[in-house]
C-alpha cells in the first residue's frame, strides 16, 4: 500500500495461544462445540467458514470479551484474562471499525494509542502508520467523514501504532480495495516472519493464501 519503508512496529515478543475444549451456546443453541485450536509464534491462522458458522463468537470467546460456556484458553501458558494489563498490551484485537471517539481525529487516535502504550518516538511512529496506510491526507478529519475504506484502514493502523504480539482480526478484508488487501496479505506475513501471532477470520481466500495462512475450518459441527 505504501512506498515507504515499512513502519517498524515497537516489539511485543514472540506469543502462543492455545485454547482447549472451547464451548458456547446462544439459548441453547451450540455456536462452538468443544473447539480446540492453537497459535504458534510466527503463524498465521485464518478462520474459514460460511456466514453464522460461529467465527466471530469463536475470537470473542478467546479474548475473553464473551464468555464461554467451557473451556480454557491460555497465552504462553497463562490463562487469557483480557483484564490482564499484560494481556491487554500484548494482544491486539481489530474486529470492527466501531471503536472511534466521533470528536477525535484520525492522527489523535493514533496519537494517543502510541502514547498509552509508551512507545519510543510515537510522533515519527504515528506519521509512518498513515503513510504506510495512506490516509495521512485525512489525518485531520474525525472518523465519522472517513470514507468506510479509511475508516477501515485506520483500524488497521491501530496495530501499527502499538506493541502486540498476538494480532487478532475479524475480516480485517472488508472494504478494502486491491491494493489494501494486497498489503495486508504481506503485512500480516511479514509480521509472522517476525515471530508474531496472527489470528483472523476471513472469507477473503487470496488474502488467505497470500498472508501464508494455516486454515482451520469450522463447519458448524466442531
Ligand atoms: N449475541 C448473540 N445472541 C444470539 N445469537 C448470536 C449472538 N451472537 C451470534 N449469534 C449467532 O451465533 C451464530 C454465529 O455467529 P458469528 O457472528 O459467530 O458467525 P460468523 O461465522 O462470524 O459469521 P459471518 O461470516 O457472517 O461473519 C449465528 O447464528 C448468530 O446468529
Amino acid at each position: 500500500m505504501s512506498d515507504h519503508d515499512p513502519v517498524r512496529l515497537p516489539d511485543g515478543g514472540p506469543a502462543r495461544v492455545h485454547a482447549q475444549g472451547l464451548r458456547k451456546s446462544y439459548a441453547g443453541r451450540p455456536v462452538v462445540t468443544d473447539l480446540s485450536l492453537e497459535v504458534g509464534a510466527g503463524e498465521v491462522v485464518a478462520l474459514v467458514g460460511p456466514n453464522g458458522v460461529g467465527k466471530t463468537t469463536l475470537l470473542r470467546c478467546l479474548l475473553g470479551t464473551e464468555s464461554s460456556d467451557a473451556g480454557t484458553v491460555t497465552l504462553d501458558g497463562a490463562p487469557l484474562r483480557d483484564q490482564d494489563p499484560e494481556v491487554r498490551r500484548a494482544v491486539c484485537a481489530i474486529l470492527d471499525d466501531a471503536g472511534f471517539y466521533p470528536d477525535v481525529t484520525v492522527l489523535e487516535h493514533l496519537d494517543v494509542l502510541a502514547r498509552a502504550h509508551g512507545v519510543p518516538d510515537p510522533d515519527e511512529l504515528v506519521d509512518a502508520a498513515l503513510a504506510e496506510l495512506r490516509i495521512e491526507h485525512v489525518a485531520d478529519q474525525v472518523p465519522w467523514t472517513l470514507s468506510s475504506g479509511q475508516r477501515r484502514r485506520l483500524s488497521l493502523a491501530v496495530a501499527l501504532v502499538r506493541p502486540w504480539s498476538l494480532l487478532v482480526l475479524d475480516e480485517p478484508e472488508q472494504r478494502l480495495d486491491a491494493d489494501g488487501r494486497s498489503w495486508l496479505a504481506d503485512h500480516l506475513a511479514a509480521q509472522a516472519a517476525s515471530g508474531r501471532s496472527i489470528l483472523m477470520a476471513s472469507h477473503d481466500a487470496g488474502l488467505v493464501s497470500r498472508s501464508g495462512a494455516r486454515v482451520v475450518e469450522l463447519h458448524g459441527d466442531v
